[in-house]
């Protein structure tokens, strides 16, 4: 078989995983990816799973309750992740909070915010973690307590022992529709940072960074096998975008992408208006979930529901990651030492455009 032949196939997971998802109402899909048999390296059989969930209790219940209901539901998916051999999970973008960042407002909805090093959630993450040996990709609203108390757009990793591997920041934020994220948060400072796990090198480009080609591209070049992306985006705005912008960032950077979007709609206490002369409103719009996962071939896994909570486990060979490399060699004849000349020069303020005219 040639990596170009590359396809998913449906994964056999265990029934009673199956049955406690039935039992817990949100949708379970496994399928694999495959890769040629090298004679030199051993496959590397990776599980993955994604989790897409809306938000269980109303955004005008207090935080605590909130906070608390969303880690019991995830609590019980990640259980029966744990029964299909996930290796590494990845919740959505700012999983312990409805996206109330359309409103404006800050309180409440700051106090969701919390210590990405030692808040309540990653202390729950880390119980996850060491009980299920699994790395934990959790996305929050973080505080850094540290410097100046503010806030940011967050992916704590959690190592499969249990401590914390480290953390990355959304590089990008949006200014678009009702995403009034640039009200709470600025553009991360991180960089792009690649975290090697037990069970390859990972990395997270949150929401709104996928439209940046730039950004997947740094992961890329910092080594990253597997690029997740968390995400809270609405149908009216992103819908077509969707299948094709995690998928192309899978091709044109010889890795896996995992795009992962909540579900549902949420209502808050007070309206606001979308400065689109419209009337104002309480809803956010409809997240439209769809998570699924790409493979450096160009392959993906069908799409998670529309609107139900859903788990998707993915079984990857890492091996394709290089096998797709070797015959398409994008890292190889991409120019970059061009591109970084003349983007340097592009960024200076005195900067023509290279228009050749007549
Ligand atoms: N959460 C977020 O950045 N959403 C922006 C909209 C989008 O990128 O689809």
């Amino acid at each position: 078989m040639s990596p170009l032949s590359c396809l998913f196939r449906k994964l056999d997971l265990p029934s009673r995983a199956f049955e406690a998802a039935s039992k817990g109402d949100f949708e379970l899909q496994g399928y694999a990816f495959q890769a040629v048999t090298e004679q030199q390296r051993r496959p590397r059989i990776v599980r993955m799973g994604l989790v897409q969930n809306r938000t269980p209790l109303p955004a005008d219940t207090p935080v605590v309750k909130q906070v608390t209901a969303l880690h019991r539901r995830i609590e019980a998916i990640v259980e029966v992740a744990a029964m299909c051999g996930v290796n590494i999970i990845c919740f959505q973008e700012a999983w312990t909070m409805p996206f109330a960042f359309c409103t404006r407002e800050k309180l409440p909805w700051t106090e969701f915010a919390e210590s990405a090093e030692d808040g309540p959630t990653t202390k729950f993450c880390q119980e996850l973690a060491r009980k299920h040996d699994m790395v934990v990709v959790s996305p929050i609203l973080e505080r850094d307590t540290e410097h100046g108390d503010i806030l940011w757009n967050t992916a704590v990793v959690i190592s499969n022992s249990g401590a914390v591997l480290g953390k990355t920041r959304k590089n990008h934020i949006p200014r678009v529709g009702d995403f009034n994220e640039s009200t709470y948060y600025m553009e991360g400072n991180l960089g792009h940072p690649v975290f090697q796990t037990q069970f390859g090198r990972i990395a997270v480009n949150i929401c709104y960074g996928r439209h940046h080609p730039l950004n997947w591209l740094m992961y890329s070049i910092n080594g990253a096998e597997v690029i997740f992306n968390p995400s809270a985006t609405i149908g009216v705005l992103s819908e077509s975008l969707w299948p094709i912008e995690a998928r192309n960032a899978a091709i044109a950077n010889h890795c896996f992408t995992c795009a992962i979007n909540r579900v549902g709609e949420e209502f808050f206490p007070n309206e606001f208006t979308s400065g689109d002369g419209k009337k104002a409103h309480r809803d956010f719009g409809y997240f439209y979930g769809s998570s699924y996962v790409a493979a450096p071939d160009g392959s993906r896994t069908p799409g998670l529901s529309r609107n139900r909570d859903g788990l998707l486990v993915t079984e990857l060979d890492l091996n394709l990651c290089r096998q797709v490399n070797d015959i398409w060699g994008f890292k190889m004849t991409g120019r970059y030492e061009m591109y970084a000349r003349e983007l340097a020069e592009a960024v200076q303020p005195n900067y023509s455009p290279k228009i050749v005219k007549e």
